[in-house]
């Protein structure tokens, strides 16, 4: 890739303070000699939402873990906030596939986990009142003190969001939240995230397989070639906010879902 090529990927054309940086980051697997990332570049700014699609295999993962530090890449630096990304951090909030909430705790006791790991079961106790109004905001008020096993698939993700958002990160990471959830759920709670994002203004940055899901919810989407795994053509997604599932039957919408088709069915090769 040229220089110009690689600028097109700084924040793919987006105005805003740049939050997220990675330069040259590359990851290799010392142990079964895997070559998995090559060379990415990526600026995040400010309140934008970016989605990442690859063929399977192709690094998305690798990439996730070495923005959220808790794996060092190879090459290359990763700054957030303009601070070097060494390890995990505090400002960094990551969800995933499974909810994973601890069934012994009700869902106020969960959601304020990271405050009691980080800082002691006092300072978690001073957060109740943050953890219940972000429960109103993922619209799960008065569960507070229900545990995980009555709560549904959804309501658990949702219980999971405000877990993630109760230290304020800077930027979200978020590794298919929703793909465990069956289709109706996963489309209203991607509407939700979009409406949580947009009323807290958060940085947020999404693997996922479901091309639709990336068009509706990104601002940017990057596809990735195979491994080892580099972006190969940043789409920005020119379609109004608040984004609704009836955006689905646009045309312009279709175009962008055909285009990336059509990238990954190549084998998204530069
Ligand atoms: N800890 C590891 N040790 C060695 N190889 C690894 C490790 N983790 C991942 N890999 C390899 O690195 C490559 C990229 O894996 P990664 O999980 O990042 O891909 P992915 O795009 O997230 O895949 P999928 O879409 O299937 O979830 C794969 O070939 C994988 O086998």
């Amino acid at each position: 890739m040229n220089a110009l090529q690689r600028s097109a990927f700084d924040g793919a054309g987006l105005a805003g303070r740049p939050v997220y940086e990675l330069r040259g980051v590359a990851k290799s697997y010392a142990r079964r000699s895997i070559h998995a990332l090559d060379r990415v570049d990526l600026t995040l700014t400010e309140g934008s939402f970016s989605s990442v699609i690859g063929p399977s295999g192709c690094g998305k993962s690798t990439l996730l873990k070495i923005m959220a530090g808790v794996l060092p890449p190879t090459e290359g630096s990763v700054y957030l906030e303009g601070t070097p990304v060494t390890g995990t951090r505090r400002d960094i909030g990551m969800m995933f596939q499974q909810a994973t909430l601890f069934p012994w705790r009700t869902t106020l006791e969960n959601i304020v986990l990271p405050i009691e790991i980080r800082d002691g079961k006092k300072a978690a106790r001073a957060m109740h009142d943050e953890a219940r109004a972000l429960l109103d905001l993922v619209g799960l008020k008065g569960f507070d003190s229900v545990r995980p096993n009555e709560l549904s698939g959804g309501m658990a993700q949702r219980a999971a969001i405000c877990r993630m958002l109760i230290t304020k990160p800077a930027v979200l990471l978020l590794d298919e939240p929703f793909s465990a959830l069956d289709e109706l759920s996963r489309d209203f709670m991607n509407m939700e995230l979009q409406r949580i994002c947009m009323e807290r203004n958060a940085t947020a940055f999404l693997v996922t397989h479901s091309i639709p899901e990336a068009v509706i919810l990104s601002d940017t989407v990057y596809v990735m070639s195979p491994r080892p795994g580099n972006f190969v053509e940043a789409i920005n997604i020119d379609l109004p906010r608040p984004r609704t599932l009836d955006m689905m039957t646009d045309p312009k919408f279709g175009e962008y879902v055909r285009r990336i088709r059509a990238r990954l069915d190549k084998g998204a090769f530069l």
